[in-house]
């Protein structure tokens, strides 16, 4: 087994066996993430598409559709991913696009898995081209083509696999091939969370931290999260921490404003890399529109991290807009950033 490789057992507990490379980077909030669908709280249509589906390849004893998650960073489709391997009850194989450097890389893993498995691969759209190409007749055909020697001494042989399901994310669906995209049989992307789902995921985890909170203080972490679940429970340990250093340890609505301004994070939400971004905009290139390879090169970050964690909210509450000629801040982030 590769060591860039964790398989699951398909128990509730995820018991990790095989090589101890860290995949998902938060081990702690692992036990904050729902297993069951049923206790997946928001992104309803998906859910449901799921739910049906799921139970229909049970019903006819096969294995369930290869599966697409989109989206922002944070919204649960790792979640989602070993929601699908306990409710199939099958094995669940993770790795990533940069991880799969070969096609050997990959074949290793193919041949390995079980029927009903699941193989979870993250950064789909960083898988290398000539791993890609071993990728389509795995997804169609559950088999591997070999190429043995080169020119007119080649021969081919096919490998079969057991039949399992992939699911892979990706933070860039654009970033895909048509041939890629087209194999996955459900495709669904994430949208950031309402503010009611996101109190619904914040009192969970505050029930699983054990840590008192009332509803303004759920309402106001949930108004202050960017829609992203991974950031209402981060925040939610912060606030947890300064609730019991400096207050009577439940969390309120004047605990979470304190914590978080300590913190960076505005009423918006927005952090101190988001606000810099819409000043880079408006201060530097007087309001736009601008490249973003520019503000990129202006805030000395990465264009990846800008286009993946901090256009898709500012985009989504209407702070920045995109134009054919470049980024623009909208007349909103003029007045939330008080100029
Ligand atoms: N629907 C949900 N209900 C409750 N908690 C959730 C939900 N979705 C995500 N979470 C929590 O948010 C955290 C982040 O989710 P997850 O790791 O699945 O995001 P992701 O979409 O895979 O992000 P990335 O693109 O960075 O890999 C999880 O650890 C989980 O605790
Ligand atoms: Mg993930």
């Amino acid at each position: 087994m590769k060591n860039d490789v964790l398989t699951y057992s398909s128990d509730e507990h995820g018991i990790v066996s095989g090589a101890s490379l860290p995949v998902d980077s938060e081990p702690e909030i692992l036990s904050l993430r729902p297993k069951r669908l049923p206790d997946y709280i928001g992104q309803t249509d998906t859910v449901e598409t799921l739910k049906i589906a799921i139970e229909a390849a049970k019903k006819r004893n096969e294995p369930l559709d290869h599966v697409l998650f989109h989206g922002p960073p944070g919204l649960g489709k790792t979640t989602l991913a070993h929601i699908i391997a306990n409710e199939m009850g099958g094995n669940l194989t993770v790795t990533s696009g940069p991880a799969l450097e070969k096609g050997g890389d990959l074949i290793g893993i193919l041949t390995h898995l079980e029927a009903g498995d699941i193989l979870f691969a993250d950064e789909i759209h960083r898988i290398p081209k000539a791993v890609e190409e071993f990728l389509y007749p795995a997804m169609e055909d559950f088999a591997v083509d070999f190429v043995f020697d080169k020119g007119v001494h080649a021969r081919s042989h096919r490998y079969r696999l057991q039949r399992f399901t992939f699911v892979g994310a990706t933070t860039r669906v654009g970033l895909l091939s048509a041939p890629l995209r087209d194999r996955f049989g459900i495709f669904r992307s994430l949208d950031f969370y309402s503010e009611a789902d996101l109190m619904k995921i914040c009192k969970r985890s505050a029930a699983l931290l054990e840590v008192g909170i009332n509803n303004d203080g759920a309402t106001e972490l949930a108004k202050r999260s960017r829609g992203t679940p991974r950031i209402v429970n981060r925040l939610l340990k912060r606030v947890r921490d300064y609730a019991q250093v400096r207050a009577d340890g439940t969390i309120t609505k004047k605990t979470v404003s304190a914590a978080l301004s300590l913190e960076g994070v505005d009423e918006k939400g927005l952090t101190n890399l988001d606000r810099r971004y819409l000043k880079t905009i408006i201060e530097f290139y007087n309001g736009g529109p601008v490249g973003i390879e520019a503000i990129a090169a202006t805030l000395q970050e990465e264009t990846d991290t800008l286009v993946d964690v901090v256009e898709p909210y500012l985009l989504k509450i209407g702070l920045m807009i995109r134009t054919s000629s470049g980024r623009k801040a909208s007349k909103h982030a003029y007045k939330h950033l008080g100029f």
